[in-house]
């Protein structure tokens, strides 16, 4: 029938552009065209107009986006634009990935994660503050609140659950494992890559939680975060070398139709910080090999994406780590996905700006097979087969 067949989409691209002092900024133009949505970013290069000898330099780069935020954006700009149409294929059974791209404190985990919560974070269970919505508050918080708020259609919300997985020299670990925070990483669980019988990805160990409000979400949240960050103090500066990804499954009941059960999963991952190694000055060599392992994880991702930007029926190298495991149905797979680019206006960070949109282009032609995730109760099944030989 053809609610069960899949619709070919791309991914969206989003720049966001971090705000900086006045001085030392790139000249860039953002155009939108909001009724094309189509968007074009120009990045002057200074120092090549500059030099006025060489006539056929290229002074400017030009970028094509879905949408661009500039400085003045607000996290609910982004989160209207890119993460609420996440939410409400959610509820139709479309899995969803928002992921986001740039070079280190470029606003990825601002992005995604919003402001810190400075502050106790209270065991699971206990009643501390009320935890909600605020302005810096990023994707994930105001994914969970409009999951519990949000209008669901003609369908009916059945059951939320959410885990929270670090990938740090491909190494998972579950940071939400056992549900109270830790004091070194070493107490994480380890997560493990497993294909199950139906040869589908199955992380061993990585744990899920079903949460009944947004309250107890945003806890576990929190959580997540406060064991974050206690891998970052442990793990040398963890925060821009490590990979995370936060994932909400949503159940429905298909309106008119009750016995037809909507599944969906969103991903919102935070990837590490994607300058190049010869770029940052790294001496030390462990540092150097903590520096490797990140660039070769997103060497993975880089590869996995240039293979599916070239189209079909090539070899998409999703098993050679972890990250690309766990993103395989976000690239190239059954999921709605967009991308958000960062990137600093600073000039003396204008070549990884422009590396930063260049990956976008690429990740901008990959297409994504889209289908609703729709599975009947076996009753249901048989009575609509009955139906169908007897036509
Ligand atoms: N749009 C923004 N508005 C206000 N502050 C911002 C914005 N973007 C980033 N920041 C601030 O800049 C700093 C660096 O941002 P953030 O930690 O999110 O970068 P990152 O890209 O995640 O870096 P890393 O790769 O190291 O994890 C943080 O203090 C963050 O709060």
């Amino acid at each position: 029938s053809g609610t069960m067949s899949s619709d070919s989409e791309n991914i969206n691209v989003f720049c966001r552009v971090k705000p900086s002092p006045e001085d030392d900024t790139v000249e860039y133009k953002a155009r939108n065209d909001y009724s094309e949505n189509i968007a074009e970013l120009e990045i002057a290069n200074p120092l090549q107009s500059m030099n006025r000898h060489s006539q056929n330099a290229q002074t400017t780069h030009k970028f094509a986006f879905t949408k661009i935020f500039d400085q003045t954006s607000t996290q609910s700009d982004i989160y209207e634009a890119a993460g609420r149409p996440l939410v409400e294929s959610s509820f139709q059974g479309i899995n969803g990935t928002l992921f986001v791209y740039g070079q280190t404190a470029t606003g990825k985990t601002y992005t995604v994660s919003g402001y810190d919560n400075d502050g106790a974070t209270s065991p699971i269970g206990e009643s501390p503050r009320e935890l909600s919505v605020t302005e810096d508050s990023g994707v994930i918080t105001r994914v969970l609140s409009d999951i519990f708020s949000g209008s669901t259609g003609d369908n009916e919300l059945e059951s939320v659950t959410i885990s929270y997985l670090e990938i740090y020299k491909e190494v998972g670990y579950d940071l939400l494992g056992e549900g109270r925070s830790k004091s070194h990483p070493d107490e994480l669980p380890r997560v493990t890559p497993m294909k199950d019988a139906r040869k589908r990805l199955n992380l061993r160990n990585l744990s899920v939680h079903t949460v009944n409000s947004e309250q107890e979400a945003l806890r576990w949240f929190e959580l997540g975060n406060t064991n974050r960050k206690v891998a970052e103090t442990h793990l040398n500066d963890a925060s821009s070398r490590s990979h995370c990804v936060f994932t909400i499954g949503v159940t429905c009941k298909k309106g008119g139709n009750n016995k037809t059960t909507l599944t969906a999963k969103v991903n919102i991952v935070d990837l590490a910080g994607s300058e190049r190694v010869g770029k940052s000055h790294i001496e030390r060599s462990t540092l150097l090999s903590e520096a490797r392992n990140i660039n070769l994880s997103l060497h993975h991702l880089q590869q996995v994406i240039v293979a599916l930007s070239k189209g079909a029926l090539r070899h998409i190298p999703y098993r050679n780590s972890l990250l690309t495991q766990v993103l395989s149905d976000s690239l190239g797979g059954n999921s709605r996905t967009v991308m958000v680019a960062t990137i600093s206006a600073q000039t003396r960070h204008l070549e990884e700006s422009v590396s930063t949109c260049q990956f976008a282009q690429r990740v901008a032609e990959i297409t994504n097979k889209v289908k609703a995730n729709e599975t009947m109760d076996p009753d249901a099944l048989i009575l609509r087969l009955q139906d169908e030989i007897k036509i």
